[in-house]
């Protein structure tokens, strides 16, 4: 087993929104909002975390931490030896357990650390460096599912399923640039554990159908015709939405209002903040129906995924 050099390395992570209305479990838009992760590896002085903004004080500091989590799991995958000093500062700025993909985000953020410091040469050299796919392969055994981590390492508009063999793909895309992502984000939270607590095993097939056809629908809506008539049909959803109302009652209502006004506007991840497509006709209707108890969050689509802002090994 190699060891990981001395050196530190600043990695910078995307927040992302999953599902986008009917896409359960396989769309995902990266969104101009962003972590960043900053680990140094010494030769003494064991783990310490630092946690500033988003999770300070309640994530805990020590080897549960998901991001030191996932970076011991990707060193493990690497095959080298885990170093014994690990100094790490988060700076976070995605909401904790909102539908943000905040998890996706602290595990890419590890694994793509590791990488950087187990493989100072990648990408010029970096030989046996992990590939894109490894790593996605790895992000999503911890995460349990491709959807958010997909776009959170690639950016842009991804497409995730997993193979028969159980292991998880995925396609990049480029939305159309007239696509703005506006997140409504409330105060409170929900976990992804319990929203997917709530869900049936099984479906109507008429509703799988109209999934289907809804979510292919837009794919192409975002990326070649962002219309507010299409965006609103494509955003429609009938496989977890519904089924989670009860546990987000206050976010069903909003989607359900700003629908109801012409906003096409869907669950974000597994809630509780909702994300609306703002089409230049629709900007001015969101504010007034949301009110003061939500963040109104105006964003781009993030176009580059979870990367390296400086690296460097004595
Ligand atoms: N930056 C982070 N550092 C450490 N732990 C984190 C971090 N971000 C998220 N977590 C852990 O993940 C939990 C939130 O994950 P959860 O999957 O419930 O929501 P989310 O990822 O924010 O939303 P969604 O998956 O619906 O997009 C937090 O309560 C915390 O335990
Ligand atoms: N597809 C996931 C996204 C949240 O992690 C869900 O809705 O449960």
């Amino acid at each position: 087993m190699i060891n990981v050099p001395r050196g530190k390395a600043v990695v910078r992570v995307p927040a992302t929104s999953a599902n986008l209305g009917p896409g359960f479990d396989s769309l995902g838009l990266a969104l101009t909002l962003h972590d960043e992760v900053e680990i140094e590896i010494g030769t003494t002085g064991g783990l310490s975390v630092d946690v500033e903004g988003e999770g300070a004080g309640q994530v805990g500091a020590g080897e549960d931490h998901l991001v030191v989590r996932s970076m011991r799991a990707a060193f493990d995958l690497f095959g080298v030896k885990q170093p014994d000093a690990v100094r790490m500062v988060c700076r976070n700025r995605i909401p904790h357990g909102r539908g943000l993909g905040s998890s996706s985000a602290a595990i890419c953020a590890g694994i793509v650390a590791a990488r950087a410091l187990a493989f100072p040469d990648f990408p010029g050299g970096g030989g046996d460096a992990p590939s894109e796919d490894a790593l996605l392969i790895l992000a999503t055994e911890i995460e349990g599912h491709p959807d958010n981590v997909a776009p959170c390492l690639a950016g842009g508009l991804t497409i995730a399923w997993t193979e028969q063999s159980g292991v998880p793909r995925m396609v990049k895309l480029a939305p159309h640039p007239d696509v703005r992502p506006v997140a409504l984000v409330p105060g409170h939270r929900l976990s992804t554990e319990v929203a997917r607590g709530l869900l049936p095993a099984q479906v109507p097939h008429a509703d799988a159908a109209a999934n289907a056809a809804r979510t292919a629908l837009l794919v192409a809506a975002l990326t070649t015709r962002p219309e507010r008539e299409l965006l609103m049909a494509a955003t429609e959803d009938r496989l977890h939405q519904g089924y989670r109302a009860p546990a987000m009652p206050r976010t069903a209502d909003l989607v359900q209002r700003l629908r109801g006004i012409g906003v096409p506007a869907v669950v974000s991840g597994a809630g509780p903040t909702i994300l609306a497509f703002s089409t230049g006709d629709t900007q001015d209707l969101i504010a007034p129906e949301v009110g003061n108890d939500w963040h109104i969050q105006p964003l781009d689509v993030e176009t580059h995924g979870a990367g390296v802002v400086s690296a460097e090994t004595r």
